[in-house]
């Protein structure tokens, strides 16, 4: 009888995996809804950023086995994703059995094919969440049995509704450009991030753009686990023994954009949706090696606002970036973060949660 009395508490399952620009948006509507009083549970793969990011905010995340394809034998491709694909969902299958999820967003990368076609098996509510301007191969078949499909831009899937990407709360409280430039002076600080794992390109380059313009520019420089050594290396060379600080990954990323005049970066979709919040210049250099050019079209609103500038990596030379950055000073940075900032939308995180919830509570889950 008591038991009968008792409201269950509704179960949401996040699928999220491989990189910050997949987790962090997942975190980030994680947190709100157990704020709400939702349980939140996680599928995602050992490997990566989210086996370490998720169980530090209190979420049970359990693990499939998948990973990415790339190699030159067709053949050996097509036999490995199919044996890792049906592995994987027969995985995903047992845990979500045991968990018993009312619902699942999947927020993307490799584990989300599989598992998402295992909540469909499992005939729970599946929703799809796609942070880029363009859609990406995974969500373009699992939109065919998504119950809802949120999107981060507007125009990129048909019957999707547009609620933006959900960032993280340290994110969204960081005071507007103005008020960040006020009684700033010295040297212009530059911040260099290369998605998730640090990009090989700024690497190689940056170091050389600081010795060449050194007295003028701060440096903070995230450089990926793997290159850390190399980078730090590379600045030490320059003989320069302040105005720069190399880290792996920052934990911190909103003390980093609080710091910033401007942004060299790949433009990654949530990189460019901080971008856009925070209000920041950028020089955005996409990532070269995606057939749909995503992140080239993730920047092209902001390059053509006059926020930002796009530099094709093959053209990411030291001489040409200090020029661009010694034609700028901060009066320029400024009226460049106004207009970031003009392409800003509301609070993704709770829009996003906030659906979720009415969907479960229309439907009776
Ligand atoms: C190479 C590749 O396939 N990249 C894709 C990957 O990007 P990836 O995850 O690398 O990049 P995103 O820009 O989308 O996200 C990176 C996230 O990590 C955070 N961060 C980064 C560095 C750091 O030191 N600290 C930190 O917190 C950023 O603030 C951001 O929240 O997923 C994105 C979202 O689908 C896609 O748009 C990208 O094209």
């Amino acid at each position: 009888m008591i038991n009968a009395c008792k409201k269950k508490i509704k179960t949401i399952l996040i699928i999220a995996g491989g990189s910050g620009g997949h987790v962090f948006p997942g975190l980030s509507v994680a947190r709100y809804l157990m704020n709400h009083g939702y349980k939140v549970v996680w599928l995602g793969s050992k490997e990566n950023i989210e086996s370490q990011l998720v169980p530090r905010h209190g979420i049970d995340i359990k693990f499939i086995y998948m990973k990415g394809w790339r190699g030159k034998n067709i053949y050996k491709k097509l036999v490995t994703l199919l044996f890792l694909m049906f592995l994987s969902i027969y995985q995903a299958l047992k845990i979500i059995k045991y968990w018993k999820p009312d619902i699942a967003l999947s927020m993307g990368g490799y584990v989300a094919g599989p598992s998402s076609l295992a909540v469909v098996l499992c005939r729970i509510p599946l929703i799809i969440h796609e942070q880029n301007r363009v859609i990406g191969l995974t969500n373009r078949y699992l939109s065919f049995f998504a119950a809802k499909i949120f999107q981060g831009f507007p125009d990129v899937i048909a019957n999707a509704i547009t609620l933006g990407n959900p960032l993280r709360h340290t994110i969204l409280s960081i005071p507007k450009p103005i008020n960040r430039w006020k009684y700033r002076t010295g040297p212009i600080r530059v911040l260099v991030m290369g998605g998730s794992n640090g990009a090989y390109i700024f690497n190689k380059v940056v170091p050389k753009i600081f010795e060449q313009l050194f007295s003028k520019l701060i440096i903070w420089h995230q450089s990926g686990e793997k290159d850390f050594e190399r980078v730090l290396k590379a600045y030490r060379k320059t003989k320069q023994k302040i105005n720069y600080k190399i880290t792996p990954f920052i934990d911190d990323i909103a003390q980093a954009y609080s710091w910033a005049d401007v942004v060299i970066s790949r433009s990654g979709a949530l990189t460019v949706s901080e971008i856009i919040y925070v209000g920041l210049p950028a020089i955005f250099v996409p990532f070269p090696y995606h057939k749909d050019k995503q992140q080239y079209w993730n920047a092209l609103p902001l390059m053509k606002l006059g926020s930002a500038i796009i530099v094709e990596q093959e053209k990411f030379t030291s001489d040409y970036i200090s020029r661009v950055l010694e034609s700028w000073n901060r009066k320029t940075l400024l009226v460049m973060a106004k207009r970031a900032r003009s392409l800003i939308t509301p609070n993704a995180t709770k829009l996003v949660a906030q659906t979720i919830i009415q969907y479960l509570k229309e439907k009776k889950y």
